[in-house]
């Protein structure tokens, strides 16, 4: 069963906080506000105490996606994946294997949560793509695994922002589409390769845009926040 997509304009904006500790989190957390509502914890927190922190955000209204891009044998992601529904996160992130997204999709159950495919990570381009041992093309790649989760039934697909109106024809109106390697004009890219602004992001058909960076290591995140949220609904306004 596919859940309902999370509308809320606020919801559009989702914070990763990679940062090294909880103590960190809090703080970025405290200072954004109501104006953040959707959190991702990745590697970094989480293998901080980040995922008790994950609790406390749900306990406190935030909604909170686990980004541990699940790859293992059958049972174990399907194992996993339960143990991220019953901790009532909203997203979590798997890579775009077949076997990996039918486990997880089985793992998850009755629950709310969403199953995210990870396509083609946005900090690789075709050069990584051929040293990895693949003779597809970034595009010929991403559109395979979009059909491939498609026909699985998953519940959303990570993509670069440049990937995003491509995969929403191929993935059709069911489906969310999130997309990394957002960056307002003038923030540094870092080992980001596929990426856009905000802006284009919101009108290439992402629902929902994942910023670190540009917002948690800025002197004032509140103000980088709104920022790309102003974006946001500029973008919005003129779809
Ligand atoms: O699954 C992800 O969230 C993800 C997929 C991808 O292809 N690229 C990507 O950057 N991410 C995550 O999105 C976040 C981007 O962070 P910044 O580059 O700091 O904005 C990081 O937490 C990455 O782990």
């Amino acid at each position: 069963m596919t859940s309902a997509p999370l509308t809320d304009p606020k919801d559009r904006l989702i914070v990763a906080l990679d940062l090294s500790s909880v103590g960190a989190a809090e703080s970025i957390v405290a200072r954004l506000g109501d104006s953040v509502t959707f959190y991702k914890i990745g590697y970094e927190l989480g293998f901080a105490g980040g995922l008790g922190f994950a609790r406390e955000l749900i306990a406190d209204g935030k909604k909170v996606f686990i980004d541990f891009k699940l790859h293992d044998i059958g049972n174990t992601v399907a194992r996993g994946v339960a143990s991220l529904a019953a901790l009532g996160a909203s997203f979590a992130t798997v890579h775009a294997y077949p076997q990996t997204m039918r486990a997880a999709m089985e793992g998850k159950g009755a629950s709310p949560l969403r199953i995210l495919a990870v396509t083609v990570l946005t900090s690789y381009d075709a050069a990584d793509l051929a040293e990895a041992g693949y003779s597809a093309s970034v595009e010929e790649t991403v559109a395979r695994r979009v059909v491939q989760a498609r026909e699985i039934g998953i519940d959303g697909i990570v993509c670069a922002p440049t990937d995003a109106t491509r995969v929403r024809t191929l993935l059709g109106p069911k489906g969310a589409i999130v997309t990394p390697g957002v960056r307002p004009d003038g923030a540094a890219s870092g080992d980001q390769k596929r990426v856009a602004t905000p802006y284009a992001a919101i009108r290439a058909g992402a629902d929902h845009l994942v910023v670190g960076r540009p917002i948690v290591a800025s002197p004032d995140p509140a103000a980088a926040a709104r920022a790309v949220q102003a974006e946001i609904a500029a973008a919005l306004a003129a779809s």
